[in-house]
């Protein structure tokens, strides 16, 4: 068995990558005017939502709570995502704004966006975070432009001192993901403790909160003294085999309750693709309103729904439409990840 549509989007994604090594690296000392049509094909797609008229709207913050999730977005998909962690933590939300508005037109603003990139511009924000002290976690959002952070983003990471302070990036883009910006923030604020962001395609990210909710729930959060879950009840469940166990947090959706009405259950974990350990159940289980696809980390445990069976990746795979988020392994990846083939794995809810 093969997945056809995991090696097409993989295929696309590096084409994509290719494109952007060819057309952005050495573009940042080029001619503004070599960033034309077709030049991105990919970063395109975006055009018809800038068709419509798109205003900078500072966003109103209440009192602080401990949680600050500050983000940027051009064309709201990087908003949808931070309004979605504001509301499973019940944080603030900071919009990221520029004094000067950014064009509507999608060509003038791929190359401001790169001229700014290429000369390393800071452009002025409109708004500051009051009382940043207050936050002891800052959830940091914005849309890749040109394989790394919008420069706005940049300045609103130099003015801040969020050392000793919980960061935890996320980011949407058209396929290039993170783009090594992880990296960056962390070299920005060496001082602050970078938990693992998400990445999600904007084309995804209205149909992502499965995902999103399984990141969140995955984060172990300490804000203003409590400890914060992701969601109203956290799942977890144990896999145990000959050499020890692994815990993994899941979050409440049909496809983890499918799971959980087999369990406890005794699987054969097998490897797949050299980055997955797969296993099937009596049932399969349901995908039943989960988005179409995602693009996987390290530590998920998913489920590849044509399938029906459930995937713990232990090394980076792409995105692959059919896989849906169930939750994050919290502990024994290693011993998971190195597990032989045709293991015997006992998995039972242990919270
Ligand atoms: C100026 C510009 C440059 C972009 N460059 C990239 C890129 O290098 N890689 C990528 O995957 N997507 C790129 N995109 C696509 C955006 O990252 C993507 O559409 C994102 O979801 C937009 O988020 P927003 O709606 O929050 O503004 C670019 C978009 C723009 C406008």
């Amino acid at each position: 068995m093969n997945r056809t549509g995991k090696m097409f989007s993989f295929f696309i994604a590096v084409i994509f990558t290719a494109i952007l090594l060819i057309s952005c690296g050495p573009l940042e000392t080029e001619p503004l005017q070599a960033a034309g049509e077709g030049t991105v094909p990919t970063v395109t797609m975006e055009t018809s939502v800038l068709d419509g008229a798109w205003e900078m709207q500072p966003v109103e913050t209440s009192a602080p709570s401990g949680i600050l999730v500050a983000y940027f977005s051009r064309t709201g998909n990087t908003e949808t995502i931070a309004g979605w962690i504001q509301e499973t933590f019940g944080g603030d939300l900071f919009q990221i704004c520029t004094e000067d508005a950014y064009p509507e037109d999608y060509n003038e603003l791929l190359d401001i966006a790169q001229q700014e990139q290429a000369t390393g511009a800071r452009p002025a924000l409109s708004g500051q975070v009051q009382h940043m002290e207050a936050y002891d976690t800052v959830f940091i959002g914005y849309p890749i432009w040109w394989a790394d952070m919008p420069m706005a983003v940049y300045t609103f990471l130099e003015e801040y001192d969020l050392s000793g302070k919980t960061v935890i990036p996320f980011c949407t883009h058209g396929s290039s993901g993170f783009s090594g910006t992880q990296e960056i923030i962390a070299s920005l604020q060496p001082g602050a403790k970078l938990l693992e962001g998400i990445a999600v395609r904007g084309e995804q990210a209205a149909d992502s909160h499965a995902e999103v909710v399984g990141w969140l729930a995955g984060l172990s959060l300490e804000g203003a003294g409590n400890t914060v879950a992701a969601s109203g009840e956290e799942i977890r469940i144990r896999f145990s085999f000959d050499n020890g166990e692994a815990i993994a947090v899941l979050s409440d959706t049909p496809t983890v309750q499918s799971l959980l009405m087999q369990l406890p259950a005794t699987v054969t974990m097998n490897d797949y693709a050299g980055a997955e350990k797969i296993a099937y159940f009596s049932e399969s289980l349901s995908d039943e309103g989960a988005p179409e696809g995602y693009d996987p980390q390290i530590g998920d445990v998913a489920c590849y729904g044509p399938w029906g069976n459930m995937a713990v990746f232990y090394n980076d795979q792409p995105y692959a439409e059919g896989l849906c988020l169930m939750g994050k392994i919290e502990s024994g990846m290693d011993l998971l990840a190195a597990l032989p083939e045709n293991a015997s794995v006992t998995i039972e809810r242990v919270g």
